[in-house]
């Protein structure tokens, strides 16, 4: 099984995921350049790291979502298969049409970079079951275009099909009702503006970053059986 990290020009969180998977999680990443039209084989999952695909030009990810490769990535999201982006894989799945509503400038205009304060809002998509409903995690922020933003009746959607994963404790770029991270109506796709891969070690301030990933290998894992 094979974990599939999309590399796109400008991303720069994607050896950050590999070097988690395969040294700290002990699985097996594979690097997919933008311009392929295909997935490897034995592809489990795919993840779209964090970065300034494209220079972040015309609105983060506007233009990565016309890349080769994201017409195998919604087919496979399709198919019910896991799809998890981080920051930057957030802003493209959701310019993509992976995922519902739209990520706007920090409401300060400023980039922020600091570890923030999450709440795991659902304990129980294939991406954090591992986790208990309501604990609180830290993961880093890094981003200028994090606010998160939907409609009135997108968010009355998230709320009672249970899509909002994560939430902001302190809201630091004026995300819409704290949202920090959505997953699609199904379930198999994930968006987060917060890093669970800066914080999958303790070296680097803390590890509950690894217990997202364990989520993710475990559902695969079953998936396979
Ligand atoms: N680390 C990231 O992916 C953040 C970059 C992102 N494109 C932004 O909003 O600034």
């Amino acid at each position: 099984m094979k974990y599939a990290i999309i590399r796109f020009p400008g991303s720069n969180c994607d050896w950050d995921l590999f070097y988690v998977l395969r040294d700290v999680m002990a699985v097996t990443p594979e690097f997919v350049d933008y311009r392929e039209t295909t997935l490897p084989d034995e592809t489990a999952a795919v993840l779209v790291p964090g970065g300034f695909s494209y220079g972040d030009y015309l609105r983060s990810g506007a233009i990565a979502r016309f890349s080769p490769i994201m017409a195998a990535v919604k087919a496979f999201a399709d198919a019910g298969h896991p799809v998890i982006g981080i920051c930057n894989g957030f802003q493209i799945l959701t310019e993509a049409g992976l995922l519902p509503g739209a990520l706007r400038k920090n409401s300060s205009l400023d980039f922020i970079c600091k570890p923030q304060p999450l709440t795991v809002t659902n304990a129980t998509t294939l991406f954090t079951h591992e986790f208990d409903a309501g604990e609180t995690v830290m993961f880093p922020i890094a981003h200028g275009e994090g606010n998160y933003y939907c409609d009135d009746a997108t968010l009355a959607q998230l709320k009672q099909n249970h899509q909002i994963a994560f939430t902001y404790q302190n809201n630091p770029n004026g995300s819409t009702a704290d949202i920090a991270g959505v997953t699609n109506e199904r379930g198999n796709v994930l968006g987060m503006m917060p890093h669970p891969e800066r914080a999958s070690e303790a070296i680097l301030g803390g590890d509950d970053g690894q217990r997202l990933f364990a989520s993710l290998i475990a559902s695969v894992t079953a998936a396979a059986q």
